[in-house]
């Protein structure tokens, strides 16, 4: 059985003037230590989507069902990073990595002994985040690279089965942004998670997704599903390769297509159409 399974998930926002559906009959299922990028166009329900998937939003329709139990609400299975990382400024390093953790030990008076292995899991993740150094810092000491590191390592803290990544690394530049498709897919290696990554970029999707599930606007629903064809390990090499840019050119062109922007002057014309409307 698969691990997730989304069936004919619809979603409305109901607002006063005109209801807008966000998505339409959604059906796709994960399998367990996937890596699943989704991207499309703006608006075409990627967030929305995956906050389904957190139980942070409620389905209009459907169903979503994770390990086999149907699911409506947040749970310690299933952790979710955003773009913007949101540590806790007064906490250290490591200590933003424990924070839910030394909530639960607090809440559920639990034993020394979770708390040490609490302790343990803290600083085996500060070591696969490659932060050991910067351990006892605070967020505003570290770059925006790091923190987000730091953000992933906190998410990872409760051993989610499932990680929700919303454009994770949207505000990083280029290069670090490198950096940190390497440190996640490593870190999908190590931890075995099933990740599901939203993003704008076609090219991230491809280099980091087994699967890229494209989705297009108004309402928002799968367009296509795309297998990645390149080894499992992947090396910045590869994105100079023919299967590489074979499919990144492939999604792109699909993008445009669900858009109907198929040309420069088509997407000058949609820019000039939305000035004109605010
Ligand atoms: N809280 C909300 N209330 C009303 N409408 C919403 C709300 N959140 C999203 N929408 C609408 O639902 C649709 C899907 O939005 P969503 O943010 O999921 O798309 P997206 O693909 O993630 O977009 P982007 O790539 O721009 O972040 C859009 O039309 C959006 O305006």
């Amino acid at each position: 059985m698969s691990k997730v399974i989304i069936q004919n998930v619809g979603k409305v926002f109901e607002r006063a003037a005109s209801p807008t559906p966000a998505l339409e009959n959604v059906n796709l299922s994960i399998e367990d230590n996937e890596f699943i990028t989704l991207v499309g166009a703006s608006g075409c329900g990627k967030s929305t989507l995956l906050r389904i998937l957190a139980g942070l939003e409620y389905r209009t329709s459907g169903e979503v069902v994770c390990d086999g139990r149907n699911i409506a609400t947040p749970g310690a299975d299933r952790a979710m990073v955003f773009q913007h990382y949101s540590l806790y400024p007064w906490l250290s390093v490591i200590d933003n990595i424990k924070f839910s953790r030394q909530l639960k030990v607090n809440r559920e008076n639990l034993s020394s002994s979770d708390v040490e292995s609490a302790s343990g899991r803290a600083e085996a993740l500060l070591n696969l985040i490659g932060l050991s150094k910067v351990r006892d810092a605070y967020p505003n000491q570290l770059s925006g690279g790091m923190q987000q590191r730091v953000a992933i390592a906190r998410a990872l803290m409760g051993r989610p089965s499932i990680l929700l990544m919303d454009e994770p690394f949207g505000a990083l530049d280029s290069q670090t942004r490198e950096v940190m498709h390497d440190l996640i897919l490593h870190i999908h290696r190590i931890e075995k998670t099933t990740i599901v990554f939203v993003t704008h970029d076609v090219e991230e999707a491809v280099y980091l997704g087994q699967r890229v599930v494209l989705m297009q606007p108004r309402p928002g629903r799968i367009h296509s599903i795309f297998p990645v064809p390149l080894p499992a390990l992947r090396t910045q090499d590869m994105k100079h390769s023919e299967a590489f840019r074979a499919l990144r050119s492939e999604i792109l062109a699909r993008i445009r297509e669900s858009t109907g922007i198929t040309t420069d002057l088509d997407m000058l014309e949609q820019l000039n159409l939305q000035n004109s409307e605010a």
